[in-house]
């Protein structure tokens, strides 16, 4: 099947576009690569430090035997459910390699904040430029240069993105992704969803709404929705960097750790029968591999917060793209899953129904994705449409995953949910945003209403509390955006804003900052460039002014005489505000960050 005229057309772009900082970084990586091994290479004291601490048979083939040595960075702690399998992973990795003749170390460990605890909390602010902190925290841990492979061990939002910019900073060496997977299901999230309405309306008490939290999010692994995290692991089978359908098999699985052990086959190249060099991860990392991300992401309606992490993770190989793209795709992408919060099944049901092998053999088969890419597999990115199981003597085997067990949680290309994407890209006089239909309901596409400006998502709980927004309003929430508190997601907003849809107001939310991959059913046009703290136009728009959202036509409009809103001036956000916005629980410490950060169309990165 040839690849369809869009995709080979966005890459054809992107790879013009990119072309001087992509052969710029292919030129630096050529020089790495030439370079002899680590315990060669680095003086004597460097060598006898770095292996001063492991076991003395290690000591032996890493500087005498010259075998290959794994550098492990692990996001690894008690934090995050999904994180904390991963406690003792380090050792599985260890003997499995020393089984390969082979070694492997903790390189280091990188920090990991679980956005569901600190969701609606000052520590939000942190999360997004966390991503920036785990990117510097990999390469800290890979400059120690004495590695031949490194093994990633992170799921989250902001880690798998953080961990990967970082890692294409190493674009030398071969590298593999090694996920924990996801929860058994509990309270489904739609149960859980209505509890919390219930609580916002005063009809569940806490202890009510706690139990429902805990009968949600009860174990270990990652939680079940379709938010950042799980997509992280959909995007990362489609870019060819995992073992093949790894990504949601449970941690209680005995599957799991037979998957821990072939990532450490896999980047040593002995995946399979065939002898396969596992290509450095700035090579495998292309123009294409991007796509493909890309689309994955838009058919199975990913979390929003991938137009902003992908586009940082692409400008860290070189490659530039932008909201555009993304929105070129989705006209093309059809969409094949109903994962909540775009529908109710929850990720396992979507492994159960064929799960990440399903949609990219289906999307392969209908040339929407580059089939000639490399991957860190023999086989290409073929073989990741497939689905992993084990034999009866213990090892791995993979069969299709087509087709689909469960036509209401996963499509195939010939009958999708949508014809599109579920992303939209919003042009206007309030800027540039973006805005995920896929899970809204169809009569809730296009919002016009009067605004009610909020100046924190505090100010407009408390109006809801106070029971001033019982009417059709646009709640336009602003100084939300990376330069002004570093971007956090608003999605403690859905509840209160759910309640209003309920009850038939028509309602819409457009901020500079982000929602949650969990967001879902309230129109939200977010990432509303030039944010309100660089004097962009959500900084004019006035209590009463008529806001009008259009996710058919891809437009969001202040609706004032363009003469007057020439005039209007741009509002302050309070000092007292800006200061508190900042301050406290080590904020400050990101000062730095705030000041440098690019804006959401640009992966507000804060490096470049
Ligand atoms: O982008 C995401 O997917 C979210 O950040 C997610 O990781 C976060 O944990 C949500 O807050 C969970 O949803 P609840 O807050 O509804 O539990
Ligand atoms: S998915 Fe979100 S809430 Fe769940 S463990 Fe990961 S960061 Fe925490």
């Amino acid at each position: 099947m040839s690849t369809h005229p869009t995709v080979l057309d966005v890459t054809d772009r992107i790879r013009e576009r990119s072309q001087g900082p992509r052969s710029a970084y292919l030129r630096r990586l050529a020089e790495i690569r030439n370079r002899d091994r680590g315990s060669d290479r680095m003086g004597c004291a460097n060598v006898a430090h770095a292996v001063a601490g492991i076991p003395a048979n290690d000591k032996f083939k890493v500087v005498t035997e010259r075998a290959p040595n794994i550098g492990i960075v692990t996001a690894y702690n008690d934090m995050l459910s999904a994180h904390a399998p991963y406690q003792g992973y380090p050792d599985i990795i260890k003997q499995e390699a020393r089984s390969l003749g082979a070694t492997a170390q903790v390189a280091g460990g990188v920090p990991a904040m679980c956005d569901g605890v600190t969701q609606g909390t000052p520590g939000m602010e942190l999360s997004l430029f966390s991503r920036d902190v785990i990117a510097m925290g990999t390469a800290i841990a890979l400059t120690h240069d004495m590695f031949d492979g490194a093994l990633l061990l992170g799921v989250c939002d902001k880690i798998v993105p953080g961990l990967l910019i970082g890692a294409l900073h190493f674009g030398h060496l071969p590298t593999v992704f090694v996920p924990a997977g996801p929860m058994p299901s509990g309270l489904s999230n739609n149960e859980k969803s209505k509890v919390r309405e219930q609580a916002a309306q005063g009809l569940v008490g806490r202890q009510g709404l706690l139990d429902a939290e805990m009968a949600a999010y009860h174990t270990m692994g990652t939680c079940t929705f379709y938010g950042t995290a799980n997509s992280n692991q959909m995007l990362l089978e489609a870019m060819g960097l995992h073992v093949p359908g790894t990504a949601f098999i449970q941690p209680g699985d005995a599957m799991r750790e037979t998957l821990t052990r072939e990532a450490v086959r896999t980047v040593l190249g002995r995946a399979g029968e065939a002898k396969f060099s596992c290509p450095p991860i700035g090579e495998m990392v292309d123009e294409r591999c991007i796509v493909n991300a890309m689309v994955a992401l838009l058919a199975t309606g990913g979390s929003t917060n991938h137009l902003i992490h992908w586009v940082a993770v692409a400008r860290s190989a070189g490659i530039v793209i932008d909201w555009d793209d993304f929105s070129r795709l989705s006209d093309v992408i059809p969409l094949l899953t109903r994962v909540y919060p775009n529908g109710s099944a929850d990720v396992n049901a979507f492994q159960a129904a064929g799960g990440p092998g399903f949609v990219i053999g289906e999307l392969l088969d209908a040339g929407l994705m580059h089939a000639d890419v490399l991957t860190v597999r023999a086989g290409g990115i073929r073989e990741f449409a497939n689905i992993p199981s084990l034999a009866q003597d213990k090892r791995l085997a993979w069969t299709s995953a087509a087709p689909s067990k469960d036509e209401a949680v996963a499509r195939p290309v010939e009958n999708p949910f949508s014809a599109t994407g579920g992303l939209k890209l919003l042009n206007g006089n309030l800027g540039r945003s973006v805005i995920k239909v896929s899970s809204v309901p169809d009569d809730r596409h296009v919002i016009e209403a009067p605004a009610r400006v909020f100046d924190s998502q505090a100010a407009l709980h408390q109006a809801f509390t106070a029971g001033e927004l019982e009417r059709d309003v646009v709640c336009v929430v602003r100084w939300q955006g990376p330069q002004a508190n570093g971007m956090p997601e608003l999605h403690k907003l859905t509840p209160p804003l759910s309640v209003l849809q309920g009850k038939g107001f028509r309602v819409a939310l457009v901020t500079d900052g982000r929602m949650s991959g969990a967001s879902g059913k309230v129109p939200a046009a977010i990432h509303v460039s030039p944010e309100a703290a660089a004097g962009g136009p959500l900084a004019k728009v006035r209590d009463g002014d008529v806001v009008r959202l259009d996710a058919v036509a891809g437009t969001l409009a202040v609706l004032v005489p363009d003469d007057e809103w020439a005039e209007r001036e741009i509002a302050e956000l309070p000092e007292a505000q800006r200061i508190a916005d900042s301050h406290g629980l080590g904020r400050e410490l990101f000062a730095g960050m705030r000041r440098n950060a690019l804006t959401a169309e640009e992966g507000a990165c804060s490096w470049l």
